[in-house]
């Protein structure tokens, strides 16, 4: 059974080894001054003991392990991975409980309603906005998801799944490929995040330039609230009044516990092509993905890469930008389309070759490697991180500069972009950002940098995120760019699911 790592991303034997970690320092120390040393990894600290007990009705269900306790202390964000190789945990639950009905869930509410308890919701843990890590004083338990898990049944007939929030995303699409259906939600946590993670976040998916956000892919959602279960009715489409799915979808934890969704899913695509089409300026690759998105095409890849991204992501030093297009089909051949994005590509500057079959490659598995690269990295010294955004497509260039002069100065500090999605109204942006780290400062420094990049996007008529979700990192800007009677509607809906206030506190209001 692979190991969890408890302080950084994914599997503990999927880490970089010396060698790999030795080899990326090499090449990171020709972009950035470091100072050699490498953090090792570190053992679970001591906790403090929990300052709560279940009873004993629920007693089967949690426990008081360090070791579990301290994984679901942190998300994955920078600041989450420098803290624990610190061997620092600064709240560690008192509590991780695994329900594994929905009764059970409902009882755990109550008991922490009558207790003063704070629930947080834990689906994957990869949360890198603070959405999993209590910031109060007082007692709190992490719920993990986990037990609420697999794809229980498939209609293939009305192209739909249920499946529990706890399901992992291989899993979602293990349950799905003896049906020939798939849910094609890839976003790059896909490995180590969960469907209820996905829903209550709105995550975004890759390979995904149409339905970009699990939001269109969510039929029907089952959540327990402290006052209630909330099931949804499943139909194509309603016009009854507000949807109550959407209260929930991007709802962090703080309205309910989603136990189960039924998703939409689609068969398998058979027909595939892809190309990575070069650009010389960038300017010019984001002027062919906003041509081929606005011509209607619907490529299901359409993202473009800055030259040091290129090279980062994809390898490919040639000093150029990338734009990496993909179509796919279950029922026809798509090469013309992707012939046509070409075209289109060419005709704004780009020169390149289809690179055959699948939208993925090499690229891809640079992809999901990235964040344990990323890991690797910090241990080395590196602040490494990344923030996102969405804006117009004629606010683009004043808000990539505004960022790149926020991030730190130019000699000590790189600010790579890619655009992850882009619309026919605009891209989302994607930038990261590395520098090195004050040793022992690291979370101060990064706050700081954080502050200054989202203010600059915030100034430039960007969102405070596309779809890392809001957490309790983003409150700040959320709280300037959501419409005040927006505000109170979404407190009055909290004040009614959530009486006593146990879900999630913290997170999107409070
Ligand atoms: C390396 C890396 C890459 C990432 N790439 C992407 C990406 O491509 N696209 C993207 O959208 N995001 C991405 N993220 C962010 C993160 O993976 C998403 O926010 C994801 O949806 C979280 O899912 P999770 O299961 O890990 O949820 P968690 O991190 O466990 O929880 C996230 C939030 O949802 C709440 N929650 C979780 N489960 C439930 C539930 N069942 N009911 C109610 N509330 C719940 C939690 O309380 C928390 O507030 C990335 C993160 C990392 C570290």
């Amino acid at each position: 059974m692979p190991v969890r790592s408890w302080w950084g991303w994914g599997r503990v034997d999927r880490a970089l080894d010396d060698g790999q970690l030795r080899a990326l320092g090499e090449q990171v120390g020709l972009l950035l001054p470091l100072d050699g040393a490498v953090t090792p990894v570190p053992d679970v600290p001591p906790l403090p003991p929990p300052r709560i007990r279940p009873p004993a009705s629920l007693a089967s269900l949690v426990t008081d392990d360090d070791r579990d306790r301290a994984g679901h202390a942190y998300g994955k964000a920078y600041r989450d991975v420098v803290r624990a190789l610190a061997g620092r945990v600064d709240h560690p639950p008192d509590l991780v409980a695994r329900p594994d009905t929905d009764a059970a869930v409902a009882a755990l509410l109550d008991w922490a309603g009558d207790t003063g308890t704070a629930v947080v919701p834990y689906g994957g843990g990869s949360s890198v906005v603070g959405g999993v890590e209590y910031r109060g004083t007082g007692p709190w338990l992490s719920l993990d998801l986990g037990r609420l898990a697999g794809v229980s049944e498939v209609d293939p007939v009305n192209h739909a799944a249920r499946v529990g929030a706890g399901t992992f995303g291989p899993a979602v699409e293990a349950g799905l490929r003896p049906h020939d259906l798939t849910l094609r939600h890839f976003p790059q946590s896909f490995e180590f995040s969960t469907v209820g993670g996905w829903v209550a976040t709105r995550a975004g998916g890759h390979f995904a330039t149409g339905p970009t956000h699990i939001d269109d892919l969510v039929q029907a959602l089952r959540v327990v609230t402290p006052i209630g279960v909330n099931e949804t009715l499943r139909v194509p489409a309603s016009g009854a009044g507000p949807a109550p799915d959407r209260l929930f979808l991007g709802s962090e934890g703080i309205l309910g516990v989603i136990t189960a969704a039924w998703l939409r899913v689609r068969r398998r695509p058979r027909f595939t092509a892809a190309a990575a089409i070069r650009f010389e300026h960038d300017a010019d690759g984001r002027a062919a993905a906003r041509a081929i998105v606005q011509s209607g095409l619907q490529p299901a890849n359409c993202r473009l890469l800055d030259p040091l991204e290129a090279a980062i992501q994809a390898g490919v030093t040639d000093g150029g930008a990338r734009l990496l297009l993909g179509f796919e089909s279950a029922d026809v051949p798509v090469d013309p389309l992707l012939a046509r994005a070409v075209d289109i590509s060419r005709a704004h500057g780009g020169t390149g070759e289809t690179t055959g079959g699948g939208t993925g490659g090499a690229w891809r598995e640079a992809f999901l490697r990235a964040p344990y690269v990323r890991d690797a990295l910090v241990r080395l010294g590196v602040m490494v991180e990344t923030v996102e955004t969405a804006c117009a497509w004629d606010r683009f260039d004043d808000l990539r500069d505004a960022v790149v002069d926020a991030a730190g100065p130019r000699g000590s500090t790189v600010v790579t972009y890619r655009l992850t999605h882009v619309y026919p109204d605009g891209p989302a942006p994607y930038f990261t950002i590395l520098a090195p780290a004050p040793r022992g400062a690291e979370v101060d420094r990064w706050d700081e940098v954080k502050r200054a990049v989202n203010d600059a996007i915030a100034a430039h008529g960007g969102t405070v995120t596309h779809h890392h979700a809001v957490g309790r990192d983003h409150r700040r800007w959320y709280d300037t760019e959501r419409p005040e009677p927006f505000h109170a509607a979404l407190r009055a809906a909290k004040a009614a699911l959530d009486p006593r206030g146990v879900l999630n506190p913290g997170v999107l209001i409070g």
